[in-house]
């Protein structure tokens, strides 16, 4: 039915549609009659997808994390658009962990913003979805369940098709090279430690906050040609990269650290990490409870980065490393032995895989005790620096007396008398830090360690008194009082 203007007349529109809804009710019906639901549900998607009308949008998808490691667009882009969260107009996610000092706003489920590049407009959604799993564990003698909850985050990007090129090859790089300069300029250092959903879940995962350790060469008590050494050693490590390239090295360097307890190993990790702005991964072996575990967690650590893994010795329960070298670093008897690991496997993944998998990678362990580490670990090649962090020595004193007390040794005549006794005594800077932030008072301070020093040799002398252990302490002490009061690095 046509009429003189060549246009459908309405009455051949109406009949048309109800001719057409009829079929598909007709249709509706023959296959709710003939097909079971999941097969309807499965034929009226299909139908759905193919009578929709055309997108002129494309969307992609950038997942938080891509495979076992981070995605680096994600984190770029979560870079790029933090200083987008507008709190005047948008909801957003505001939070504090009780370690951290500030507060953290963030991602708001389902935030959106536009952004303009070039003339072409881009919306940028947040999604994140819970998961929920359902572990089960061997109780006694029945199962228990446990019910694992993880967050998985995306950003969803969404731009005119006909703009795809341009948001690949030129949109894409720009967000990289921002995230970059962004993160360069308020480079917050972080710290990453193990994380677990809960006690019975055997999923671990790196837990982040920020890293504010007031740590810095400047603060370290060290003799200063050994920072220098170190400073040095971490410049000559940056500038390297076209270098490491060239003789096909991988661009990573280890150091040891070792001595005795409160000597300041965790402190000049703390420096070093607030001096290159790399974020630290702190990892605790004894929390690590299979060897599949402990890839993924080093697969899912970041470019420049500091892996640390503070007292080996420690983590391996073993009396003797030396002839055991292949034995588990977890002992742990109720674990088949092919879950257990070794140092001489973490090593080889180390310096293997690992390495290969990223750049600009810092990797240091610490110890109290350096003869009781598996020779694995001391093989020329496998750590670069050896550091020895010593006693506390008159320089070391005075970088503390000028950090906690502002006073500088020609102003005050207490230094010749602690100088002499420092000399003289085995003590440790994180003893002498504890007596310098007794008062506010530097006078005060002053004689207060005098006295704390004195006790401590008339302790030392007491104790040499003892007959039972003249012997060992006299050879200790003569032998360590000119060893540990020496700051020392070795660079292997
Ligand atoms: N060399 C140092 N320079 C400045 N402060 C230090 C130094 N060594 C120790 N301290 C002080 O002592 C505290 C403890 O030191 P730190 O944790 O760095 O020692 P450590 O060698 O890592 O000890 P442990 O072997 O027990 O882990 C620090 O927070 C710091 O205040
Ligand atoms: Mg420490």
């Amino acid at each position: 039915m046509v009429n003189y203007s060549g246009l459908p007349s309405p009455l051949s529109i109406f009949s048309a549609y109800a001719s057409m809804s009829a079929s598909i009710m007709l249709f509706q019906t023959m296959v709710n009659q003939v097909f079971p639901h999941q097969v309807q549900d499965y034929i009226f998607s299909r139908i759905r997808h193919y009578f929709k009308p055309l997108s002129s949008t494309t969307t992609l998808v950038i997942e938080e994390r891509d495979g076992m490691s981070s995605n680096e667009i994600y984190e770029a882009a979560e870079i790029y658009l933090y200083d987008k969260i507008s709190p005047e107009i948008d909801v957003f996610k505001l939070s504090k962990q009780s370690k951290e000092k500030k507060l953290r706003v963030n991602f708001a489920k389902s935030w959106k913003t536009t952004d303009i590049f070039e003339g072409v407009e881009v919306i940028w959604r947040f999604v994140s979805e819970e998961c929920k799993k359902t572990l089960t564990f061997p109780g006694h003698g029945n199962f228990d369940n446990d019910i694992f909850v993880s967050e998985k985050r995306h950003f969803e990007l969404s731009f005119d098709k006909k703009y795809k090129d341009k948001v690949l090859n030129c949109y894409m790089p720009f967000v990289l090279k921002e995230a970059n300069v962004i993160k360069a300029e308020k480079k917050v250092v972080k710290l990453h430690t193990l994380g677990c959903s809960s006690s019975y879940s055997s999923a671990q995962f790196w837990d982040s906050i920020n890293f504010e350790h007031p740590s810095t060469f400047d603060t370290l008590a060290m003799d200063a040609g050994l920072k220098k050494a170190i400073i040095e050693d971490l410049d000559r490590f940056l500038r390297r990269k076209e270098f490491y390239k060239k003789v096909g090295k991988v661009w990573k360097r280890g150091y040891l650290l070792y001595g005795p307890p409160g000597t300041g190993k965790s402190s000049l990790i703390a420096a070093m990490a607030n001096y290159l702005k790399f974020d630290i991964f702190d990892l605790e072996l004894a929390n690590v409870k299979r060897d599949s575990d402990l890839k993924k967690l080093l697969l899912r650590t970041t470019n420049k980065s500091i892996l640390v893994i503070e007292d080996i010795d420690c983590s391996m329960e073993l009396p003797d490393r030396r002839n055991t070298a292949s034995l588990p670093i977890h002992a742990d008897a109720r674990r088949p032995r092919d879950q257990q690991f070794t140092l001489a496997g973490l090593l080889n993944f180390i310096d293997g895989l690992w390495s290969s998998c990223g750049d600009e990678r810092v990797i240091i362990f610490t110890t109290n005790n350096k003869d009781k580490i598996d020779p694995a670990l001391l093989r020329p090649g496998r750590m670069d620096m050896h550091i020895h962090m010593s006693y506390l020595t008159i320089e070391g004193f005075t970088v503390l007396a000028k950090n906690y007390l502002k006073v500088h040794d020609h102003q005050n005549w207490q230094f010749k008398e602690i100088q002499e006794l420092i000399e003289s005594v085995q003590v440790t800077p994180a003893e002498v830090a504890e007596e310098l932030i007794k008062s506010d008072n530097a006078k005060i301070c002053l004689e207060r360690l005098v006295k704390f020093l004195k006790r401590k040799r008339m302790k030392n002398e007491e104790t040499e008194e003892d007959g039972s252990h003249v012997l060992e302490l006299f050879t200790t002490k003569r032998i360590k009082s000119f060893d540990n009061k020496m700051n020392s690095v070795e660079v292997i």
